[in-house]
């Protein structure tokens, strides 16, 4: 069904009177709605260009914004509704292009005018569409006729939003305080118990808010999830040791091995992003982790045969990947990329697969070939067989060639790798229903045979094959290709010139396989 746009003439309602004072209600309501957008704005940019600056979570409890409760649930609620949102202010029509300026503002209010409480609507913008708020109205019922639904919540009940019940995890960074003394401070105000796997991690009741509580604001403890936690204690550093955390910002796992090592030894903080270096930082001085050395720079630029990382011991790899295990948790099931009625997360995106999962091998394939590296701990939280198993399938051999076999992180833990490759036993997953995040964790160790002191070095010739070899082996590029090339032929022959088409869409071709090696 076509409608038609309406542009009616609007009387102007009764005018608020100027000197009329702001309550505490008004005032508070009318920022949130402004930080609410801000934040928006920031998540319907990342997810656009899939790059988010971070999760609607972490933006949200930034310390730019100061009403965090308030501005956490406008957006969640406003991107529930978005969808419709969009479609209301679509055939409404009453955004010119000085409103269309500041579109998520305006997505914000329209939730408040129709799904939240308009009762304190201050402000020019929120004015403006209380006054064309019959029009809203009446855009919402063309909606809901069209899609055959009575109410708004017969709509709603179309969308499958996961209820994500997972408890509140709270790791206490043992480098400032002691367990004990966190689970009498914490239980002060909440039901707290200690998890029966990791020792320094408290379990409390989902939602619990601890976003301000001076133990997090402080850096005693960390709120960090149980399958975040395994990871350096699977990797299990002695104090003392030298250890690279391969891909660390923003630097939970690196402040966690800090921990685990007493403080004593070094920790290379590798980090590839600039802007992610400084939250990286900012962790590390937070949790008061003086051995760590924060590195801005491409782990796969690391030599390892350089005498900087001869003493190394440890590498725990947490490279980035697609997230899929944390979608429920991130809120990423809210925003557009995430197809409401779609249950199987980023699934249908596989080219975007194959390029995290060929970075992930030979990422993986670089920390195995430090020469003096004993334990290699691989984690993503994806769900994906392509970043998980079929990723440690293909760097099995080479790391076999340098003495490395797959040790069980975690034996008492049932749930293990997908049984599609050799020694999946020793795999650890967890999964997105039963422990509300999807996680994966493989450990890698060989016998010190290579002392630090004196690295027993394979051939620098012979190891660079290998490496070759191994990255070739990857079948990534001709997955990717598989993806790729039926997508370009569809374009190649609808188009009306392919003569012209030709130079750019090999260069298309050409730039996206690039990226793979
Ligand atoms: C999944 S996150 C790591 C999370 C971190 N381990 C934690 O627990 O807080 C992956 C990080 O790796 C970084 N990264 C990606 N490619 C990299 C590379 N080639 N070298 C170093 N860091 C990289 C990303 O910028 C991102 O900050």
């Amino acid at each position: 069904m076509v409608y038609k746009k309406v542009m009616d003439p609007v009387k102007p309602a009764a005018k608020e009177p100027k000197s009329r004072r702001l309550t505490n209600i008004e005032r508070s309501s009318y920022f949130a709605r402004r930080e609410a957008a801000k934040v928006l704005k920031s998540v319907l940019q990342g997810d656009a260009n899939r790059r988010a600056v971070g999760s609607i979570k972490t933006l949200v409890y930034s310390p730019s914004i100061r009403n965090k409760k308030a501005t956490f649930a406008l957006v969640c609620q406003t991107l529930k509704y978005l969808p419709i949102i969009k479609d209301v202010l679509e055939i409404a029509n009453v955004l010119n292009s000085k409103w269309k300026r500041q579109v998520e503002l305006m997505y914000i209010i329209t939730y408040d005018i129709l799904f939240g409480q308009d009762s304190s609507l201050t402000g020019d913008p929120e004015k403006y569409l209380i006054l064309r708020k019959s029009q809203l109205q009446s855009a919402l019922a063309k909606i809901l006729l069209k899609k055959g639904a009575k109410r708004i919540e017969d709509l709603m009940s179309q969308y499958k939003i996961p209820d994500v019940k997972k408890p509140r995890y709270v790791r206490v960074n043992t480098l400032k305080l002691d367990v004990e003394t966190a689970v009498s401070e914490l239980s002060k105000d909440n039901m707290v118990e200690k998890d029966d796997m990791i020792p320094d991690l408290l379990v409390l009741p989902p939602a619990t808010d601890l976003h301000n509580h001076p133990l997090v604001t402080n850096g005693s403890v960390f709120m960090q999830g149980k399958a975040s936690s395994m990871v350096a204690v699977a990797l299990g550093p002695k104090p003392g040791w030298e250890v690279i955390d391969a891909c660390a910002a923003p630097g939970n796992k690196t402040v966690h091995l800090a921990a685990v090592m007493k403080g004593e030894g070094k920790i290379i903080a590798c980090e590839l992003n600039k802007d992610r270096v400084k939250r990286l930082e900012h962790t590390t001085n937070l949790a008061g982790a003086t051995n760590v050395e924060v590195l801005h720079e491409n782990f796969l630029n690391l030599n390892p045969e350089d005498e900087l990382y001869s003493k190394v011991r440890a590498i725990l790899l947490d490279p980035s990947c697609s997230g899929s295990g944390t979608v429920a948790d991130r809120l990423d099931y809210l925003l557009p990329s995430h197809s409401h009625t779609s249950s199987d997360g980023d699934g249908g995106d596989v080219g975007r697969l194959l390029k995290l999962a060929a970075f992930q091998e030979k990422a993986l394939i670089h920390a195995l070939s430090f020469p003096g590296v004993e334990r290699v701990v691989y984690s993503t939280c994806s769900i994906h067989q392509i970043e998980n198993e079929d990723v440690i399938k293909s760097v099995l051999p080479f790391a076999a060639f340098l003495g490395f076999h797959l040790a069980t992180p975690f034996p008492q833990w049932a749930r293990r790798g997908l049984p599609v490759v050799e020694g999946s036993q020793h795999l650890l997953r967890t999964d997105p229903v039963e422990d509300k995040e999807g996680f994966f964790i493989a450990l890698f160790t060989r016998n010190a045979t290579r002392s630090p002191e004196s690295p027993q070095k394979v051939e620098r010739g012979s190891l660079e094959n290998l490496k070759q070899e191994a990255v070739g082996k990857c079948d990534c590029h001709k997955k990717f290709l598989r993806a790729r090339i039926p997508k370009t032929l569809v374009v190649w022959i609808l188009s009306p010139a392919p003569i012209l088409l030709y130079p750019p869409l090999s260069l298309f071709l050409h730039i996206d396989i690039t990226d793979l090696r």
